[in-house]
């Protein structure tokens, strides 16, 4: 992060607790601005982060920052971001986290000057670990480009679109994912207990096992399906739960639901 630049966050909840622990931790970190209306989160946030400025007005935050990240639920971003025009005459970096709020929109409530990234992150985010897909328009320059990417980075993975509209395959992929791999936790948590494990020895294998599974997919230079296959002994134990898997046609049932996120992720963004 360049020294000198501040970066204003507009609501402090999970996601700025978050990405400011991020871009605080970074080498040359940025001086950073919350607003946040609630009296009683801002005393956590000054607690959270001592060198921050903690307010309360969304326009004071905005006014000095180089960098303006939305962080409000998406059904109050326009009177947020309504709100926030008067204050943006320096044209800020305007960087939104919001879930299904286009860039058009947020343009256009925003007065149509602005350069502008959406962000889809996700919420592993929270623990350093997250995956966020990146969409700038045109007004973005490339050492914008380099900020935002640096300051979503300070959470987790990024990875830049050119198409605003493959956000929404982000979105049914790594931005609803977690809960998808959740309810494969309590799946197997459930199998275990039936199995005759006490239930919480079985949710600390299952999580573990998708822990250990995930950390080897990503140290490995083998592919999901190799590393399948080595698991998988002839006539073994894996193959006998995997041909139920593929009997309940597994894959196409996945692809279906990833459908589904995808298509209401585009009715939310009003497409
Ligand atoms: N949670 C996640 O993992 C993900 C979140 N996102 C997106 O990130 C955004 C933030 O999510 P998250 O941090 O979880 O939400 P939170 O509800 O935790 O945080 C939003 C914060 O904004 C505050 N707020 C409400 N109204 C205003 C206002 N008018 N001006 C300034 N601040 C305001 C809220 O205060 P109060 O509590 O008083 O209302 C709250 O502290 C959302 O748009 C969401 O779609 C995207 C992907 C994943
Ligand atoms: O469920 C949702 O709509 C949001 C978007 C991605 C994750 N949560």
């Amino acid at each position: 992060m360049t020294q000198a630049i501040t970066v204003a966050f507009i609501g402090g909840g999970n996601m700025t607790v978050s990405l400011a622990g991020g871009v605080s931790g970074d080498a040359a970190s940025p001086r950073v601005i919350i607003s946040e209306p609630k009296a009683e989160q801002r005393e956590r946030l000054a607690r959270l982060f001592p060198a921050a400025q903690i307010v309360a007005d969304n326009a004071l935050a905005a006014a000095e920052a180089d960098v303006v990240v939305l962080a409000v639920k998406p059904q109050v971003m326009q009177v947020v971001a309504e709100g926030l025009r008067p204050a943006l005459a320096r044209k800020p970096l305007i960087l939104s986290i919001a879930a299904g709020v286009t860039v058009a929109r947020l343009d256009a409530w925003l007065g149509g000057v602005q350069p502008v990234v959406r962000a889809m992150p996700n919420t592993p985010a929270l623990v350093g670990s997250g995956a966020t897909g990146l969409f700038a328009n045109a007004r973005v320059d490339e050492r914008q480009r380099g900020i935002a990417e640096r300051i979503m980075r300070s959470v987790g993975l990024v990875q830049w679109f050119d198409v605003e509209s493959q956000l929404d395959a982000v979105t049914a992929l790594s931005g609803s994912g977690p809960a998808y791999v959740f309810l494969l936790m309590e799946a197997l948590e459930t199998g275990g207990a039936t199995l005759g494990l006490a239930p919480e020895v079985a949710r600390v294998l299952a999580l573990q096992t998708v822990f250990g599974a995930a950390k080897l997919a990503l140290e490995s230079d083998d592919s999901p399906a190799t590393l399948r296959e080595r698991v998988t002994s002839p006539g073994g134990t894996t193959q006998a739960a995997l041909q139920v898997f593929e009997d309940g046609e597994l894959r196409e049932l996945v692809s279906r639901a990833m459908q589904a996120a995808a298509q209401r992720a585009r009715e939310l963004a009003g497409d």
